[in-house]
């Protein structure tokens, strides 16, 4: 079965095998292909299948059929296309992401949409510049997205060059401080090919990475080095926030010398974390969830409660941030609820209607 596919290509190009298991429960005709998504517009995207890259466009009906479950394909993900004459190839499947990192977006009418912002990677490297673009709390909410995802995370500190040794070291030992004590901390100068020894570890074959962070962080800087080659354009920083310009406008999957996957993604304008509930987020601080343990009160709020240890052990910025963030996901449930009341009310409308109709009609 499933021999005109070219697993040896797909593997260099990080293909795993949970994904080839979900390959053999479908029936394919041999037309079908299995491809990566490294680059996505709209409708049209850029595919490859461990040979080259190649053209494609979407089912409609697989789009509709995704979103419909509140989800999307996405950059790193595993389709299933056929040949598409003369445009190139038509992607009719998606395969289950084994890791999927997505955020909370606006449609602009006020409700909470869901956004798929890449899948099937394995860490994250949490870029962050150490000039002007330093922000513990952000790097929390970075971690927490990681976190949530259940992927490896590594942060990055970017700009060493540029910046005094005594305040890389602070700023390294802050953000140490901020993060799982399984996250490397590296502070480095991303244009220096010596990088890619320092991240030697993550770049492994078949491995895929994503890297996240602000506008002229230094993320596609960091993209061309690992590359060993110039693929992304980089932009100037302005000098006084050293805010970029985001150069990057799409997420982009690239392959290092080394035989890993590296997708440099654009700075987000705001990044408000997909969290189901208050308790996960509570799971991703896990220090504030031990130490909540040891609250007087079980839904100890950490706020004016006596006897709370959360507030003793942990410091007030990180805790304000964490409630900020619970804020967040609080509101973003509430809208989910009123949002099915209110589907739920349609239906109720539309069954009225239909039984009006109906006794119209034996009338
Ligand atoms: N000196 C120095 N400059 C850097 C370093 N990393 C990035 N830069 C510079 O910072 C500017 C912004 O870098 P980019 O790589 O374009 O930043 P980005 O994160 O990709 O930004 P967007 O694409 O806008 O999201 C460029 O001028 C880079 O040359 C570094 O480690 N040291
Ligand atoms: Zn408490």
């Amino acid at each position: 079965m499933l021999e005109f596919l070219d697993f040896e290509a797909l593997r260099g190009i990080g293909l795993r095998a949970p994904i080839v298991q979900q390959l053999h429960t479908l029936t394919l005709d041999p037309t079908a292909r299995l491809q990566r998504v490294v680059e996505l517009q709209r409708e049209h995207l850029l595919l490859h299948d461990g040979h080259q890259t190649l053209r494609g466009r979407l089912d409609t009906a697989l789009v509709k059929l995704l979103d419909s479950a509140h989800d999307a394909v996405a950059v790193g993900d595993w389709v299933l296309a056929r040949p598409d004459p003369p445009l190139g190839w038509r992607v009719f499947d998606r395969l289950t992401p084994l890791t999927q990192l997505s955020r909370r977006t606006n449609d602009g009418r006020g409700s909470p949409q869901r956004q798929v912002l890449v899948s099937n990677v394995d860490a994250a490297l949490l870029v962050m510049g150490l000039d002007h673009d330093f922000n513990l709390r952000r790097l929390e909410r970075y971690l927490a997205l990681v976190r949530l995802a259940g992927i490896e995370a590594a942060l990055v500190l970017t700009k060493a060059d540029l910046v005094e040794p005594s305040l890389v070291a602070r700023r390294a030992e802050q953000a140490r401080d901020c993060a799982p004590s399984n996250v490397p901390v590296l502070a480095l100068d991303g244009r220096d090919p010596g990088a890619t020894a320092a991240l030697g570890g993550l770049l492994g074959v078949g491995q895929t990475l994503v890297l996240l962070g602000s506008s002229g962080a230094g993320k596609s800087t960091l993209t061309n080095t690992l590359s060993g080659q110039v693929v992304q354009s980089t932009g100037p920083v302005r000098e006084d926030d050293s805010r970029g310009r985001h150069t990057t406008t799409t997420r982009t999957l690239h392959r290092t010398p080394a035989g890993a996957c590296i997708i440099d993604t654009p700075g987000l304008r705001a990044l408000r974390l997909d969290v189901g509930d208050e308790q996960e987020l509570q799971q991703v601080f896990g220090d504030i969830a031990r130490w909540a343990a040891s609250c007087r009160f079980r839904d100890c709020r950490h706020q004016a409660e006596p006897g709370c240890a959360v507030r003793v052990e942990v410091a007030p910025e990180r805790l304000r941030n964490f409630q900020k963030l619970q804020r967040e996901a609080r509101r973003d449930s509430l809208t989910a609820l009123e949002r099915r009341e209110q589907v739920a009310q349609w239906k109720a409308r539309g069954r009225a209607a239909e039984q009006r109709l109906r006794v119209k009609r034996s009338g």
